[in-house]
């Protein structure tokens, strides 16, 4: 088994609606235990100007191995409708594999950790609420020291979760 979190962010349609079915949808998927789940966060966008985001992660147990587990992440999006347009632009749902065990992986298809995860508030915020301790492989640092680099300002919790 290895430990892994997967980041979720939507910001077209009914992002709540959307973003609870992809969990339930992974949740579904062989191989794959749920450890623990964020709470959602409603995050300023990052990139061209579009609407704020969701944002929220999860860690699980998977016994899958990270392409495998990608092409389940990739397959996951265009179920739910997801269309690659511009870089960085608007989407119902969007997943990263954000960490998995140590791993350091750097290859065409899949970087681990996520290669923009630590300058990304709206990645870091949930990710410290649910593994404050895990430390990210290339910095050898702990997330809950990380995130107090980034600025968090344009994160707010979504209190309706
Ligand atoms: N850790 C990773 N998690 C998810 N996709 C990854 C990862 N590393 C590399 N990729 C690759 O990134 C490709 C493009 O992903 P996507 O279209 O979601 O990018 P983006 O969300 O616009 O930008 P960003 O990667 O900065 O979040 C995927 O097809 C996948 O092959
Ligand atoms: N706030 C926020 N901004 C983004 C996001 C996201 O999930 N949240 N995803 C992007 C493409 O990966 C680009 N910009």
């Amino acid at each position: 088994m290895h430990d892994s979190v997967i980041a979720l962010g939507s910001n077209i349609g009914d992002s709540l609606t959307i973003l609870e079915a992809a969990v339930k949808t992974l949740h579904k998927v062989p191989g794959i235990t749920y450890k623990n789940i964020s709470s959602w966060y409603r995050t300023k966008a990052v990139g061209p100007p579009q609407p704020d985001y969701l944002n929220g992660c999860v860690n699980c147990l998977v016994d899958i191995e990270p392409f495998e587990l990608l092409k389940i992440l990739l397959e996951t999006e265009n179920k739910f409708g997801r269309e690659r347009k511009e870089r960085w632009g608007a989407r119902t749902l969007d997943l990263d594999l954000l960490l998995y065990d140590d791993l350091i992986l750097d290859s065409p298809t899949l970087q681990v950790p996520h290669p923009r995860m630590l300058e990304r508030a709206f990645v870091m915020v949930p990710l410290a609420e649910i593994v404050p301790d895990w430390v990210e492989p290339i910095s050898r640092r702990a997330i809950k020291e990380l995130v107090k680099e980034v600025d968090c300002s344009g994160v707010c919790l979504l209190t309706d979760n």
